[in-house]
């Protein structure tokens, strides 16, 4: 499979020593210094593009993939709210397109554990929840996308809770989400469920980045010759 890696930082170099791996070769690479790359011709030799790059910048490389029918999983985290815009135009233009805040094989059973533990817990309100992630200093966004979707998770099955906040909270309808950044820590969530007789906490701890790199690399090969919008539940089948 020919791949565009859109963003060369720490997960775009990541993902190309997986790809090389796995016996894909990588046809083009863009940065913020060679932006310009990005183009109808350049992209036509790739298969697939696999972008992270930053919250600023994610919206607009996909929806220039999407233009130039590139076929496109992108990881970047913090721009979620123009999700729908993408979505639309991908029907629009009858793209492909994958999204997830978390391409770990790990992180996504974490989720099925934490929406589980959560329908458990809806009618159990003598346990209040919270929520911890821990990422390195250079991460951009807070709280990170993947506290978001465990977040999201939580509220669909605990309906008390209104809204999630970035600090702590005592009020019972806002679920309090604290981001650390301490370096070197790859990512780390933690989700508590804390009464005056006992908790109960579930914990993920990334060691590296080659958990997210080989989920986005399994993404792209899933993705590449089909339509469609999809997510990590396709590609590992939950
Ligand atoms: N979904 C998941 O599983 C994971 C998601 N992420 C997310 O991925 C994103 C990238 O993370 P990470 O690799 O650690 O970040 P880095 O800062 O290490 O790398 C970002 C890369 O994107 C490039 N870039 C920035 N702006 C643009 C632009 N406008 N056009 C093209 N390239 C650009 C940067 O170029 P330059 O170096 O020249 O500035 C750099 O190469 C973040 O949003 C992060 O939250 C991270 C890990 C896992
Ligand atoms: O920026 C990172 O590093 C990470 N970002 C993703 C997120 O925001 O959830 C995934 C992972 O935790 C690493």
């Amino acid at each position: 499979m020919k791949i565009a890696l859109i963003g060369y930082g720490k997960m775009g170099q990541a993902i190309e020593a997986i790809a090389l791996q796995r016996g894909h070769e990588i046809v083009l690479k863009i940065d913020i210094n060679n932006a310009h790359e990005m183009n109808h011709e350049n992209l036509s030799k790739a298969d697939v593009a696999i972008e992270f790059t930053s919250p600023h910048s994610a919206y607009e490389n996909v929806m220039k993939l999407l233009e130039y029918n590139t076929p496109v999983v992108c990881g970047s985290t913090g721009w979620l709210d123009k999700y729908e815009a993408v979505e639309e135009y991908c029907l629009q233009k009858q793209g492909a397109f994958l999204y997830a805040s978390n391409y770990s094989v790990g992180v996504n059973l974490f989720f099925e554990l934490n929406k589980k533990l959560a329908a458990l817990m809806a009618n159990q309100s003598e346990y209040a929840v919270s929520m911890e992630e821990i990422h390195h200093t250079q991460k951009k966004d807070a709280p990170s996308g993947t506290a978001v979707t465990l977040a999201e998770q939580i509220m669909h099955h605990i309906p008390r809770l209104k809204k999630w906040v970035n600090h702590a909270s005592g009020k019972p309808e806002e679920l309090a989400i604290v981001s650390e950044r301490i370096d070197p820590a790859p990512g780390t969530h933690k989700v508590l469920y804390s009464s005056a007789i006992d908790d109960i906490e579930i914990i993920h701890t990334a060691h590296n980045r080659t958990g997210f790199a080989t989920g986005a690399v399994m993404a792209a090969e899933f993705l590449a010759g089909r339509k469609g919008i999809y997510g990590m539940k396709d590609v590992l089948g939950f």
